[in-house]
């Protein structure tokens, strides 16, 4: 059955998204800033890692988008993060912040909350750290999401904990990543029910989707579509790894065929197999 998701965008998917090559302004961490560059030029984006501030003014000058991630912070870091999103905000340009391992810190939480207040389009994490964001009990640990913030009691809750943030901030598309995720603007709200759990079990996922939807930005979509389209374009070459894979597959190799996918699939009708539905 087709989902109601790929019928409402239809006319969008059908289009070539990857067709325009956007460049895409990464201040990221240490852990996992070669798999996001490669998933960029994978999908082809072009990819800038650029942490010192004294040549953001030109590098604005070039790029169409920015990924701002918390996930290893230093106070150089801190300090990069917060200069280039008010330059972002002064020259409107679109913005993703990933809220990498909320919870752990106060300093994590007080950086976010600054950042946000700043300027944010797309503001994700996973379904852990989003509840830290709207105040909501997480079981996070780490960097990782933790299993009793996926139920479906859990992920009504963040929605409407999202929502009520979406109200006072009516620019900003809300994601949190998961084995569903919850996509919430102030008008609309979706899960997407793509993926596979292996995506959990190699680092750098949510960063992949956080350069993604950055990607897409920088493309010129909505942060709706642009959130519904990178992270449902992932998922699906993660189901299609496993489809791919001989049994038991193991993690080194489902990694290397998920990226091979990213660069595979957007030749296909891969939209097709997007599941989901509006709440
Ligand atoms: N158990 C799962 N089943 C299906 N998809 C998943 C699962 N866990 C994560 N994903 C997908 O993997 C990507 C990264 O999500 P997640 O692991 O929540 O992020 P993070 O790495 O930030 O914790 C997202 O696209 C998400 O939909
Ligand atoms: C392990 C780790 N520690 C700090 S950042 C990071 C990578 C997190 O990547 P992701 O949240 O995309 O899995
Ligand atoms: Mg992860």
């Amino acid at each position: 059955m087709m989902s109601p998701i790929f019928k409402q965008y239809q006319t969008l998917l059908q289009t070539d998204l990857f067709e325009y090559a956007p460049l895409v302004h990464c201040i990221t961490n240490e852990i996992t800033i070669e798999s996001v560059a490669n998933a960029l030029l994978y999908t082809n984006a072009k990819p800038i890692m650029a942490d010192d501030p004294r040549e953001f003014e030109e590098i604005f000058q070039q790029t169409d988008a920015l990924f701002l991630n918390l996930g290893n912070l230093s106070a150089d870091r801190d300090q990069c993060l917060s200069i280039a999103n008010r330059l972002a905000q002064q020259t409107q340009k679109p913005v993703v912040l990933d809220l990498v391992g909320l919870a752990a810190s106060k300093l994590r939480r007080t950086l976010a909350q600054d950042l946000i207040e700043t300027y944010g389009v797309v503001v994700k994490g996973n379904l852990s750290e989003m509840r830290t964001l709207c105040g909501l009990t997480s079981n996070g640990r780490g960097v990782d999401g933790g299993a009793s913030d996926q139920t479906e009691a859990a992920l009504t809750e963040l929605t409407k904990g999202l929502q009520d943030l979406a109200r006072k901030r009516p620019e900003i598309c809300f994601l949190g990543t998961g084995p569903t995720d919850v996509v919430v603007t102030h008008d609309t709200s979706l899960w997407l029910k793509n993926g596979v759990p292996e995506m959990d079990q190699f680092t750098g996922t949510g960063d992949i989707v956080g350069g993604l939807i950055t990607s897409f930005l920088g493309r010129g979509l909505t942060p709706l579509t642009a959130v519904i389209v990178a992270v449902s374009y992932f998922n699906i070459c993660g189901e299609t790894a496993v489809a791919q894979g001989r049994q038991p597959l193991g993690l080194a190799d489902f990694r290397q065929q998920i990226l091979n996918n990213l660069s595979l699939l957007k030749q296909e009708q891969w939209y097709e197999k997007i599941k989901g539905a509006f709440k």
